[in-house]
């Protein structure tokens, strides 16, 4: 019997060579795929306009104007009429937290393709309609996280030695050195409600100053360091020295502290609300701090919110309570500067900034909150005579058989379809296709039932 020597020390290099040697290996011809992948835009990405509001940060300007798109950029948020009318020929938007994307603002806006949200709520947005539109919606699931978890430990020591109120009074020449009902934080027990990405970073910041945690969530989530998870919501409120709030804006958050909640609360108690104005009812608040049941309150959100900067703004024709809460000692109000930091803002902009690009070049949608995540590799370089269908449908059956049957004459390299409730999303590379035959594929998709957006990227 001939034995091959070579092929046996092939085969033996092959099996000896760890996963990560052979990761290595084959980076040269990865990377050297990467290079040849074709960059894939609208048609002409110079006639893409991006509208930037509520001063976005500067990353996202610079990522947009790489892509050669025209930005518009505002630092405020723009008055109803003014925003329907620049809405209704933008393909993009960024806002933060004050611009209302409501159905009716949407329905004008007859060329918009995605929304970004350089924050963390997307309530501000109506998150159906934009769906049932073919609006892809993106947010920045974390990047400001820590920034609101280091506010409200900062809040909750400033509260406990009634700092805010010590500094106004210094600030008008009044010295008063008292230490009457003023605290450590050590030992204290901080009730955190919702322990998502803020309420978890902060239970472990709170645990590191010497502070009990305990939490309170809809979910059954696990508890960091030793925090301590309560399943009743009354037993929770009785125990806590301080209470934060950490919730989305939902039908079910809406005035989740009110008057039943301050009286179940322990005598003496702090509340901190950095999550949105609708989670506390102000005027039981006022109340509840005029009889001494609450000691402090630190207060970063509210109902309505003034849409820029400026003197004058915070009255009660914007909050009819506002002359009352701000009267009230131990009460320290932020203009909603929770995630209002150098850095979450730099880290947002470049993370929606780029999800934007992704979908708008690619139509790569993962990440989005009101959208099936859907994202195909790139095409070869030497593909010179292919492009990307992306179809945005109603999710009833039938339709990609209709689709495929539309691509048929093509060469279907490769696709990947995906559903969210009503909507569906397909995005197909097809080879073999002349400049002329894309409007009539263009046509033909165009003229299906299912249709909500098409888009054909070269
Ligand atoms: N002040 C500011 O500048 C900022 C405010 N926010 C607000 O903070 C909120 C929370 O942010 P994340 O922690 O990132 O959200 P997250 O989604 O990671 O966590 C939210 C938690 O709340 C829980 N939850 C929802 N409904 C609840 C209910 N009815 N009762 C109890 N728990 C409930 C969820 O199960 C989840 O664990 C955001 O939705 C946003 O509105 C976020 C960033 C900055
Ligand atoms: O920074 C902002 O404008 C909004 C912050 C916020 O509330 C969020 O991220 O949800």
């Amino acid at each position: 019997m001939s034995f091959n020597t070579s092929s046996l020390q092939n085969s033996l290099n092959a099996v000896s060579t760890s996963p990560t040697q052979s990761f290595m290996n084959s980076i040269p011809a990865r990377l050297n795929a990467a290079k040849q992948s074709k960059t894939l835009k609208p048609f002409s990405s110079g006639d893409y306009k991006v509208l930037l509001l509520e001063n976005v940060n500067e990353t996202a300007i610079k990522i947009f104007e790489d892509q050669g798109y025209q930005v518009d950029f505002h630092k405020g948020s723009l008055a109803s009429d003014e925003l329907l009318e620049k809405i209704k020929d933008v393909h993009a938007i960024g806002i933060r937290s004050k611009t209302k994307l409501t159905a009716e603002v949407l329905k004008h806006a007859k060329n918009l393709k995605v929304i970004g949200c350089f924050c963390i709520g997307t309530n501000q947005v109506d998150l159906q309609t934009a769906a049932e539109l073919g609006i892809a919606v993106f947010n920045s699931p974390f990047s400001n996280s820590r920034s609101v978890a280091e506010l409200v430990i900062a809040e909750i020591i400033c509260l406990a030695r009634q700092v805010g109120d010590r500094s106004i009074e210094l600030h008008t020449g009044t010295w008063n050195k008292v230490s009457a009902r003023c605290w450590e934080v050590r030992g204290k027990t901080l009730g955190i409600i919702g322990y998502g990405h803020i309420g978890s970073q902060l239970s472990v910041l709170a645990e590191s100053l010497g502070m009990h945690v305990i939490y309170y969530d809809i979910l059954t989530l696990m508890a960091l360091g030793t925090a301590k998870q309560i399943q009743n919501f009354d037993e929770f409120l009785g125990m806590a020295d301080f209470l934060t709030l950490h919730v989305p804006e939902t039908p079910e958050t809406k005035n989740l502290l009110s008057a039943p909640q301050f009286a179940a609360m322990k005598d003496g108690a702090y509340v901190i609300n950095a999550s949105r104005g609708t989670v506390v009812d102000i005027p039981a608040l006022v109340q509840a701090m005029k009889v001494g049941k609450i000691a402090g309150a630190a207060i970063d959100v509210y109902p309505f919110e003034p849409k820029m900067n400026g003197p004058d703004l915070f009255t009660d024709d914007l909050n009819v309570w506002t002359s009352e809460l701000v009267s009230l000692p131990n009460v320290i109000l932020t203009p909603h500067i929770g995630g209002s930091t150098e850095e979450a803002q730099s880290a947002i902009g470049i993370e929606v900034g780029t999800a934007l690009t992704k979908y708008i070049n690619e139509g790569n949608s993962v990440g989005s909150v009101n959208f099936p995540e859907v994202s195909l590799r790139g095409m070869d370089i030497n593909q010179q005579d292919a492009v990307r269908v992306l179809y945005i449908h109603r999710n009833i059956p039938g339709v990609l058989k209709i689709v495929n049957n539309i691509l048929s004459n093509h060469n279907i390299e490769k696709q990947f379809s995906d559903s969210h409730g009503d909507i569906a999303y397909l995005i197909a590379d097809i080879s073999n296709v002349n400049f002329k035959d894309i409007q009539s594929i263009y046509d033909q998709l165009d003229a299906t039932d299912a249709r909500i957006k098409i888009r054909v990227l070269y």
